[in-house]
């Protein structure tokens, strides 16, 4: 298959751990007879640099034109006093906008090989594997107004929804939970928001639609405290934007580290953009010390979910399983008798096992 794939590597680690993503790509490619060809176009931080704007035009052309995307990361001490609408994380607020990206499907698993690498207990941790279904377009990220009022006296931002931007995130999850375990957790705050209380209406009339998929509605408080007291109780969560944000970097401490969790961002149409959870890291960035697997796994979910290659992204993440297997790790893993190495020499040993190895019938099931 013939598929172009833009990449958009931004700031910090963001060109680090694309480097890996781009290279893990060419791995699958040259694997199974693919032509992947790759372009890249600034974003962020580095496209405020070059040119004055943290979404140029073209970027956008070139992302609505390609077959997936793939983001490193945005933003950084650099630009944090620029005003709001300049600063680098607009430019990824507007790419998931302009390319309506309303899905963002984020997965959570607790790898066997890392369960002590997790402040956690070794128990609460064993069995995690559940995926959060985030709103990514609505919500309180867009809503108008946001600004400061009155000389700077007072301020407001609002958390505004149409009925069918919440029926839609609510059909992605409920469709998830389908091909999962069939339990889906709707998170909200329907004991205080109007907003989570239409919410709740909507997810209880989709439930009619999916009679195969046990449902509950759960408070944010609460699931934010389950979510590391009783982890493997959850199978796929869905919610709002700024609540999805926050569950799910407190979810990345069930798997050892923020570097560990990718991400798909889907439209309507399917199309997607793909980047890990974390963001810049510029307490690390240019120590080649960034863990490539967040975007690694977020190629599998490409492979998956843009180009219909289970296979492919089954590949990917049975290589990434084999290294941890084997003891390899960059820093942000706390394990005691692993291999610390750096983040280039952990996408080299991931890529050596997409292209050597003969393991297929030890396939592990893709949970991206
Ligand atoms: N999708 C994105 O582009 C995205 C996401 C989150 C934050 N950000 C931006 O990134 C900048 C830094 O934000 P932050 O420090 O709050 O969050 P962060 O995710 O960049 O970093 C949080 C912590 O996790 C560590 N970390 C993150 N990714 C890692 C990786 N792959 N390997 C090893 N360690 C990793 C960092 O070193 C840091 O200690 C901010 O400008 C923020 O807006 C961007
Ligand atoms: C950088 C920021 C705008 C972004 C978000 O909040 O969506 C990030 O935290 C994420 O999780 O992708
Ligand atoms: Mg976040």
């Amino acid at each position: 298959m013939e598929k172009h794939i833009v990449l958009l590597p931004g700031d910090g680690i963001g060109p680090e751990v694309t480097k890996a993503a781009r290279q893990v790509l060419q791995a699958v490619a040259d694997r199974y007879q693919h032509t992947f060809t790759f372009e890249s176009h600034d974003i962020g931080g580095a496209a405020i640099d070059q040119h004055g704007t943290p979404l140029p035009d073209d970027t956008v052309q070139a992302a609505k034109k390609a077959d997936a995307i793939f983001l490193g990361a945005v933003g950084g001490p650099k630009w944090d006093q620029l005003p709001g609408h300049m600063r680098p994380e607009k430019g990824l607020l507007g790419i998931r906008k302009q390319l309506g990206l309303f899905a963002n499907l984020r997965p959570v698993q607790a790898f066997q090989q890392l369960l002590h690498a997790s402040p956690l207990k070794k128990e609460v941790v064993e069995n995690s594997d559940l995926l959060i279904v985030r709103e990514l377009t609505g919500g309180l990220y867009f809503g108008q107004p946001s600004e400061r009022r009155n000389n700077g006296q007072e301020v407001v931002d609002t958390l505004a929804y149409e009925r069918h931007e919440i029926e839609r995130i609510v059909d992605q999850a409920f469709q998830s939970a389908r091909v999962r375990r069939k339990h889906l957790t709707s998170v909200d705050k329907a004991n205080v928001l109007e907003s989570s209380r239409m919410w709740r209406e909507i997810v209880e009339e989709k439930k009619a639609d999916y009679p195969d998929v046990t449902v509950e509605h759960m408070l944010v408080d609460a699931a934010a405290m389950k979510l590391v007291t009783n982890p493997s109780y959850f199978d796929v969560m869905v919610t709002e934007n700024m609540f999805g944000d926050i569950l799910s970097d407190e979810a990345s401490v069930l798997t050892g580290s923020l570097g560990m969790l990718p991400s798909a961002s889907l439209n309507e149409q399917s199309v997607g953009l793909y980047e890990p959870v974390h963001g810049s890291a510029p307490d690390i960035a240019g120590q080649n010390k960034a863990n490539p697997i967040a975007s690694i796994l977020s190629t599998a979910m490409m492979l998956k979910h843009s180009f219909g290659m289970e296979e492919e992204a089954e590949q990917v993440q049975t290589a990434v399983t084999g290294v941890l297997q084997e003891g390899y790790h960059t820093a942000d893993i706390d394990l005691k008798n692993g291999v610390k190495v750096s983040g280039s020499e952990l996408a080299a040993k991931i890529v050596d096992q997409i292209s050597t190895s003969d393991a297929t019938e030890n396939i592990m099931r893709c949970y991206v």
